[in-house]
C-alpha cells in the first residue's frame, strides 16, 4: 500500500475530547465527499470543509511506500521521547487509506492512535480513539466510536439522529465560515437546552498553532 499524505506536522490537537493534547497530526489526501476543488464544492456532499487535502506537497507530506515508512516519518516528526506519543489521521477521509499495517507500525513506534472521521466507511479494527464527525446526508457506517462530534448546525444533520449510537462523548463544534459567530451562539444555546452534548471550539484556529 502507497499511502498519500498532504502535510503532516506536530502541533495541540484543537478540538473535541483531546483539545490540548500534544499530537503528530497526519493528514491523508482526498475525500469521498468532495473532491477539494473548490468548482465541485457547491455539489459536494460535504460542501463546509476548511481544509485543504489535495495532493501530496503540503509540508511533511509525501507518498509513503509502506506503513513502516509512514509510522518512522511521524516518529521522526514527534522527537525521539517515547513517552505520551499521539497520532491524529485525519484528511481528507484517512479511512480511505488506513489499514491494519498502519495501525501495528503506528502501535510499533509507540503511538496512541486517534482518527477523526465522517464515519461513511467503517474504521480499521485497533485505532485507540475514534472521532466520527458525520455530515449531513452521507449514509453513516461508524456508529460506534469514542467520541461524535457534530459540526453544527447542518440542515439534514439534527443532533437528535445521533444521540442513540454508541459513543462515549457527544460535541458539537461551530461550523466555521462567515455565520461562525452564529453558529457558535446557537451552539451553546443548544448545549444549554441538551447538557448531554458539550461544545467544541476549534481552538488551534485561536492559539496561532496549526
Ligand atoms: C477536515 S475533517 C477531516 C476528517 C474527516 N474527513 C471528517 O470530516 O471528519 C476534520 C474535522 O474538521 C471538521 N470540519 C471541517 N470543516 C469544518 C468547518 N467549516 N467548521 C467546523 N468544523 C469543520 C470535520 O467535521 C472534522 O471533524
Ligand atoms: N491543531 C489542530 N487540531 C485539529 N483537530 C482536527 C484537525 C483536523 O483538521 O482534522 C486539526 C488541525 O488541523 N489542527
Ligand atoms: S468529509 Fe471531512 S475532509 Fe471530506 S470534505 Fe467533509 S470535512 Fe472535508
Ligand atoms: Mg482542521
Amino acid at each position: 500500500m502507497v499511502y498519500a499524505v498532504k502535510e503532516a506536522f506536530k502541533t495541540l490537537q484543537g478540538e473535541g475530547r483531546h483539545m490540548g493534547r500534544a499530537a503528530v497530526f497526519c493528514r491523508f489526501a482526498g475525500c469521498n465527499l468532495w473532491s477539494g476543488r473548490e468548482a465541485d464544492r457547491a455539489a459536494a456532499q460535504c460542501r463546509f470543509c476548511d481544509t485543504d487535502f489535495v495532493g501530496a506537497d503540503g509540508e511533511g507530506g509525501g507518498k509513503f511506500a509502506s506503513a513502516e515508512a509512514l509510522a518512522a516519518h511521524l516518529a521522526t516528526l514527534w522527537g525521539p521521547d517515547r513517552e505520551n506519543r499521539f497520532a491524529v489521521l485525519t484528511g481528507g477521509e484517512p479511512m480511505l487509506q488506513i489499514d491494519a499495517a498502519l495501525v501495528d507500525a503506528l502501535h510499533a513506534q509507540g503511538f496512541e492512535i486517534a482518527v477523526e472521521t465522517n464515519g461513511t466507511l467503517p474504521a480499521t479494527p485497533g485505532l485507540d480513539w475514534i472521532c466520527v464527525s458525520p455530515k449531513a446526508g452521507a449514509p453513516l457506517v461508524q456508529t460506534q466510536g469514542d467520541e461524535l462530534k457534530l459540526v453544527f448546525p447542518q440542515e439534514g444533520a439534527d443532533p437528535v439522529l445521533y444521540e442513540g449510537f454508541d459513543f462515549s462523548h457527544f460535541l458539537l463544534q461551530p461550523m466555521d465560515g462567515p455565520e461562525i459567530l452564529r453558529n457558535t451562539k446557537a451552539a451553546i444555546d443548544y448545549c444549554l437546552a441538551h447538557p448531554r452534548w458539550r461544545l467544541s471550539v476549534q481552538t488551534h484556529k485561536m492559539i496561532g498553532v496549526r
